[in-house]
C-alpha cells in the first residue's frame, strides 16, 4: 500500500518533512538531545562531520568517531516532539520514498539519549549519571499507537493505586531500556534508575512558581512508591516516549541523564555545561 503525500510528507528536495533528512544523511546510531546547542557540543568530538543539517529544533551532524559512524540530532523538549523525531527518523530507514512503501527488511536503529534531568531521591548527587532502566510515562503518548501488552501492568497497578492516581491524567505506562545495548553502558560510573517521563517543567514535575501546582503531594508518592525495591528515581521529559516508540517500531534505545537537580535537597548543578560534557564523553567512549 501507498503512504498518501499527506502521511508520509516528502520535502521537495527529498528530505522527511519535519527532520529536513534523506535516508542516506543519518547512521543507525543516533544519540538523541534535548538542546540543538548540544548537538554542537556532541559532534566536536567526531573525528570527522560530514553532514550538517536542520530546521526548527530539529539540529542533526552526522559524522565519524574511530571509524564509527554516529548521527546526533536534537529533539526539543517532550514526548509530542518525540512522536515527530522517532517516526521520522524509522521512516528514513523502513521506508521506502520513491515507491512510498514500507521495505521488506527492517533496519533497526540503535537510539541513546543523552539528556539532564532532576533526581528526586536524596542520596543521587547533582552532576552525577544515570541509566534509565526502566521508565513511567505520564505523557499518553503509547496509548495512542495500538500494542499488545507492551508494559509493566502490575507495577503500573501498584503505582495508580498507591498514588490514588487522578482519572482525568493518561494512564502511565512502564517500559525497559534495550537490554543489549544498555550493555555497553553499564558501569560503575553510572546509576541505573527508574525515571519519570513528564508533560511539563513546572506544575508536572511539582514546581511552583506563581501557580500551584494540583496535588502536591504526587511529589512525595512518587519519592516514596516502591515496587519490589524498585523506586522512582529522577524526572525528565522523553525517555518513555522514546522507549515507547523504539519498542513499537522495533529499534533498540536506552536513556543516558546527567543529573542536574535535586528535588530533595533542593540542589542544582554548579556546572551543568561540564557534567553534560563529561556525560556525553562517557557516551561517544562506550560506543565507538
Ligand atoms: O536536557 P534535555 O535533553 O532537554 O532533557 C531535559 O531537559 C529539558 C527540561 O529542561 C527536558 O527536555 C528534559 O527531559
Ligand atoms: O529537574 C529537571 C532537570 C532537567 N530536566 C527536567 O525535566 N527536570
Amino acid at each position: 500500500m501507498q503512504l498518501r503525500p499527506a502521511e508520509l510528507i516528502i520535502n521537495d528536495d527529498g528530505s522527511i518533512y519535519h527532520l529536513n533528512l534523506l535516508p542516506e544523511d543519518i547512521a543507525t546510531t543516533i544519540i538523541t538531545v534535548g538542546d540543538p546547542d548540544r548537538v554542537h557540543q556532541v559532534s566536536n568530538y567526531f573525528d570527522r562531520i560530514e553532514l550538517k543539517k536542520g530546521k526548527r529544533e530539529f539540529v542533526t551532524h552526522t559524522g565519524i568517531k574511530n571509524g564509527k559512524r554516529i548521527s546526533v540530532i536534537s529533539t526539543g523538549i517532550g514526548t509530542d516532539n518525540i512522536d515527530i523525531v522517532l517516526n521520522e527518523l524509522d521512516a528514513l530507514v523502513n521506508i521506502d520514498f520513491s515507491t512510498r512503501t514500507l521495505k521488506s527488511k527492517h533496519t533497526p536503529l540503535n537510539i541513546i539519549r543523552i539528556g539532564t534531568s532532576g533526581a528526586i531521591q536524596p542520596n543521587i548527587p547533582v552532576d552525577s549519571f544515570l541509566i534509565s532502566e526502566y521508565a513511567i510515562g505520564f505523557d499518553g503518548l503509547l496509548h495512542f499507537y495500538e500494542h499488545k501488552n507492551l508494559g509493566y501492568t502490575n507495577i503500573e497497578d501498584a503505582f495508580i493505586t498507591y498514588c490514588d492516581w487522578n482519572a482525568n491524567k493518561a494512564r502511565p505506562y512502564i517500559l525497559k531500556y534495550a537490554d543489549n545495548l544498555a550493555k555497553l553502558f553499564i558501569d560503575n560510573r553510572i546509576r541505573l534508575g527508574f525515571t519519570a517521563t513528564n508533560t511539563g517543567f513546572y506544575g508536572p514535575q511539582y514546581r511552583q512558581l506563581r501557580l500551584k501546582p494540583s496535588q502536591m503531594e504526587l511529589m512525595q508518592k512518587l519519592s516514596s512508591f516502591s515496587y519490589q525495591n524498585l523506586q522512582i528515581t529522577n524526572l525528565e521529559m522523553e525517555t518513555s516516549g522514546i522507549y515507547a516508540l523504539a519498542h513499537l517500531l522495533g529499534h533498540h534505545a536506552v536513556s543516558l541523564n546527567c543529573i542536574l537537580a535535586n528535588r530533595e535537597t533542593g540542589e542544582f548543578s554548579k556546572t551543568p555545561s561540564e557534567s553534560v560534557d563529561e556525560l556525553i564523553k562517557f557516551c561517544l567512549g562506550r560506543l565507538s
